[in-house]
């Protein structure tokens, strides 16, 4: 095996493994916030440009996913849950990941500032520094808060939609921001939960690992109770309506009710029940971004703003 070449040894990389470095699933939500960003704007935008800038903004987030996987290779590998990605499994050298990832941006900054305008254009290129340095390089191995801060790059999607449509930011646009921003952490730290020693492995100082799995359950109460009146004030404001409203009130209760389940339990009772009530939070964080952000959707169709793009 020793003078076997590295794909003799590791399989011949696939088209496959070039789209997992973008992390597609997860970019699905993302570029879901954008275009809810896009369609809620008091603009209309040409859907062939709307289009252009959805895919743009799709291979932006790809992009920084790229960049992501390829700074942090080391401790991928290290984890149960990420030693399977094309990087550590060896199917992808980290250099071709860094250089698709760094193309790919820079092809995606462009083509949206020739597309839609350069504030946007702009927007994108902070949201992907933001991930990749910011958070990958910089907080995510230094402090617990990495994701508190970090996941900033995650709630920039929405607005930097937003400026497709209308060249600037707005009070709606920094609203949605928020939402994303403040429900990052009682996302992450649910998943934090139920995979339990793989950041203590890594040496990633996550908050379950610094501060213990106490203090991580009490802030996934508070970060999802801080984020009520962000997400039921978006109703009052022109991208809400009573439809967002009723939306949010549901989804929003259920995320209560069940960040007050993850704590009130203790890890005994987690374990008793192979943590069922921090996966389903961590499943219910998903589809409560994408009802709301569909909701804002669809109260924009009420508004006649997407419509009015064909008229
Ligand atoms: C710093 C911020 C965030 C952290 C640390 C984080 C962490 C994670 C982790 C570790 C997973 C596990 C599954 C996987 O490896 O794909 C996950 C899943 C997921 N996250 Fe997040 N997340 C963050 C922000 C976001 C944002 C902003 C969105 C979208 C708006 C998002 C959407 C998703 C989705 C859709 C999944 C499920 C992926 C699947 O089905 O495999 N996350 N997140
Ligand atoms: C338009 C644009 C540029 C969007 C970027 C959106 C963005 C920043 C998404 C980040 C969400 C994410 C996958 C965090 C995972 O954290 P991690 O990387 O620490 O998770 P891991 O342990 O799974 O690698």
């Amino acid at each position: 095996m020793s003078d076997a070449t590295h794909f003799e040894r590791y399989g011949e990389p696939g088209f496959g493994d070039y789209v997992a470095l973008l992390k597609p699933r997860v970019m699905v939500l993302v570029v879901f916030t954008a275009i809810a960003g896009i369609v809620a704007a008091p603009v209309a935008v040409h859907p062939v440009i709307g289009l252009a800038a959805i895919l743009f903004i799709a291979l932006g987030g790809g992009a920084s996913g790229a960049l992501n996987m390829w700074w942090d290779a080391d401790i991928d590998a290290v984890m149960r849950r990420t030693r399977g990605r094309p990087i550590p499994a060896g199917r992808v050298q980290p250099s071709e990941a860094m250089a698709l990832g760094l193309v790919l941006s820079a092809f995606a900054v462009v083509m949206l500032g020739l597309a839609t305008n350069w504030i946007a254009a702009g927007l994108l290129a902070f949201t992907i520094f933001f991930y990749a340095v910011v958070y990958s390089m910089w907080l995510k191995r230094s402090t617990p808060q990495n994701i508190v801060i970090g996941g900033a790059a995650g709630a920039f999607p929405p607005m930097i939609g937003w400026a497709v449509a209308t060249g600037g930011v707005s009070a709606e646009s920094v609203m949605m921001f928020l939402l994303i921003f403040m429900w990052t952490p009682p996302h992450f730290w649910a998943l934090a939960l139920f995979m339990r020693s793989d950041y203590d492995d890594a040496g990633v100082p996550m908050l379950t690992v610094t501060h213990g799995r106490p203090a991580t359950r009490r802030h996934v109460w508070w970060y999802t109770v801080a984020l009520t009146p962000v997400a039921l004030g978006l109703a009052f404001t022109s991208v809400g309506g009573p439809i967002y409203l009723a939306a949010a009130l549901v989804m929003h209760g259920i995320f209560l009710r069940g960040a007050w389940a993850i704590f009130r339990r203790d890890e005994v009772m987690a374990e008793a029940d192979g943590y069922a009530v921090e996966k389903r939070v961590f499943r219910d964080s998903l589809a409560y971004l994408f009802v709301l952000f569909g909701a804002i959707m669809v109260q924009a169709a009420l508004h006649g703003t997407v419509l009015g793009a064909f008229r």
